[in-house]
């Protein structure tokens, strides 16, 4: 056997490789460490001060360990929760929105993706985004009498989904009058706010979460089983797959080989020692792991100047093009080739980058990497000594925002921005550096990159494939020119996944903040703005909370040259200010 394959003989869990050759040292004597502190019962125990000193810190973290067990609590609800989409199947619904923000909605998103929709499951669309044109979208693919509305907020309070949840109501009082409660659904924590509204409005049902389980490690409560169920996921067996990740984690009792454990304490000492960007690797069908994955780590553990970046997405290149400070993590499917990546992964250990390697046998193992990510999450950030529970600059941004739309509410308009640093080719370049073209203006905005940097595009677009190309394109030359980590998302989704980690990690990032005038928007109802107009609050919002933690920021408003030309012309400046030495 290989020495470096952990024993999982006794548990039926996915295969976990870990290569991390020159690092395998420390992480075997921080290993061994843990192990002697019995740092596996401790956890299971909820014993705070495994992360943090301070006693109302350690009152906090205890409140949020629920997700422990939570794959145990479900298990007798999976019958209520089958029975639940066999009624919404009967009452002739034939597609499912889900509308929530970060933890609320990732794994929905990830089982779109990696589940092909069974016969009897329904079609699943996730709206995450106040883009009006992403809105229109789907209100454009969905017939809407037939369509169940799922609003997912634990707390109830978050702008965004109770946004979506009255744009959508609006919609379907004109259509069925007081019956249009019957379309909408409520996943919350009990006592929220939202609780009250949606009873009010006469929502088909209301599930009342458990507390303790905060949102990025909900996936294997309501607000992942209620839509996978209802696109017709097996979420028993989900289930119990996660319930045998539990064990081998040590949930039944000691176990000889915890791979939660050996995970995270990998991960936290190779972040230690400067390999801070998790590179994720994984087949067409598992980018959206992507996103969940950012959700967890990033917002677990960017915090006290500290943390992981999850880099999903980056181009997948060779080991010259990779510096110093990459792990690089493979998750695929045993019985897919997955050629291309497997080789490239191959390369890099051969080239000594630390490379852990995960196999599901089949989509229904998420229900286990769910549980084993969270749990090494949690372990990395106790290597690192940080709260993993907390999302402390993520507040930041939202307070600003706030106080921009009472600026909108009282003023009907945003505040006018500062003077752009050029406006070119209808492009308006807000920075600090300087330049008298766009090419030298990002010329010199990139000159800022340090080795250990990485380039972070914040898109207050509406994502399209093509927007997509293009954004690959731009992270592939950056990638090519200056060696650095690339990432990049869609706001706000980010601000409520990365945006911890953008305020609350290490300086190292370079954010081109992307922006527009959204030439067709869309009035919310009941409030005097358009959805286009919060999406630039937030944008704007995150922009001051970025520049009040002193980070290098370049805003590119594309204004009216529309989104894909306005990248478009970006690229094109950007290879000329990159020239290959
Ligand atoms: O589910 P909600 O309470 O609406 O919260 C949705 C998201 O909002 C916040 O920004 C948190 O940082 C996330 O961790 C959370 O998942």
């Amino acid at each position: 056997m290989n020495p470096n394959s952990m024993d999982t003989s006794s548990f039926s869990i996915p295969a976990m490789t870990v290569q991390l050759g020159q690092y395998q040292a420390a992480v075997s004597a921080r290993l061994a460490d843990f192990n002697a502190r019995n740092f596996t019962a401790g956890f299971w125990q909820k014993q705070a001060d495994l992360w943090v000193q301070d006693a109302e810190a350690q009152q906090s973290v205890r409140s949020f360990m629920g997700w422990l067990r939570v794959a145990e609590t479900m298990l007798p609800h999976v019958e209520e929760i089958q029975q639940f989409a066999r009624e919404v199947r009967a009452a002739g619904f034939t597609h499912v929105v889900v509308m929530g923000m970060g933890g609320s909605t990732m794994t929905p998103i990830v089982f779109k993706q990696a589940f092909e929709k069974s016969a009897d499951g329904l079609p699943l669309l996730v709206l995450d985004t106040t883009n009006p044109g992403s809105v229109r979208e789907i209100e454009e693919a969905v017939s809407l009498p037939e369509t169940l509305f799922v609003v997912a907020s634990k707390s109830g309070t978050t702008a965004e989904p109770l946004a979506f949840g009255d744009y959508f109501y609006a919609r379907l009082k004109e259509l069925k009058g007081d019956k249009a409660g019957e379309n909408f659904v409520a996943i919350t924590d009990p006592g929220s706010k939202f609780v009250t509204q949606a009873t009010a409005e006469g929502y088909r049902r209301i599930f009342l979460n458990f507390a303790e389980v905060g949102g990025r490690f909900s996936a294997l409560s309501y607000f992942g089983l209620v839509p996978a169920a209802l696109y017709g996921i097996d979420i028993n067996t989900l289930l119990e797959r996660a319930i045998e990740m539990m064990r081998a984690t040590g949930s039944a009792g000691d176990v000889a080989h915890n791979p939660g454990l050996e995970l995270g304490v990998a991960l936290g000492v190779l972040a230690e020692q400067g390999r801070d960007k998790l590179t994720l690797v994984v087949p067409e069908n598992l980018t959206d792991l992507g996103l969940w994955l950012e959700q967890l780590i990033a917002e677990s553990t960017g915090k006290e100047g500290k943390g992981i970046l999850p880099v999903a997405g980056d181009p997948l290149s060779g080991p010259e093009v990779y510096g110093s400070d990459r792990v690089f993590v493979y998750v695929g499917f045993e019985n897919q080739p997955d050629e291309e990546n497997r080789r490239k992964v191959a390369a890099l250990e051969a080239a000594g980058h630390p490379v852990i390697t995960i196999l599901l046998r089949d989509a229904l193992d998420l229900g286990a990497e769910f549980f084993r990510w969270e749990v090494a999450t949690a372990v990395a950030s106790a290597v690192l000594r940080i709260n993993p529970f907390d999302q402390p600059n993520v507040q930041a941004a939202k307070t600003a925002t706030d106080q921009l739309m009472k600026v909108v509410v009282e003023r009907g308009a945003l505040p006018q921005t500062s003077t752009p640093a050029l406006e070119e080719n209808g492009l308006s370049y807000y920075t600090s550096v300087t330049g008298s073209n766009a090419a030298d203006v990002l010329k010199a905005f990139f000159q800022q990159a340090g080795a250990d940097n990485f380039l972070c595009i914040q898109a207050y677009l509406m994502e399209t494939p093509a927007l997509n190309t293009e954004l690959n394109e731009l992270r592939a030359l950056v990638q090519q020119r200056l060696h650095i980590a690339t990432a990049s998302g869609y706001g706000p989704r980010f601000l409520h996944s990365t945006g911890q980690y953008h305020k609350g990690g290490p300086d190292t990032g370079l954010f081109l903040q992307l922006t527009t005038d959204h030439a067709q928007d869309l009035p919310l109802p009941g409030r005097p703005y358009t959805f286009g107009t919060f999406q630039n609050a937030q944008a704007a919002g995150d922009l001051e909370a970025l520049h009040n933690y002193n980070r290098r920021t370049l805003r590119v408003h594309l204004g009216s040259a529309g989104e894909e030309a306005g990248v478009a012309q970006l690229l094109q400046d950007l290879r000329t200010a990159l020239v290959a030495e």
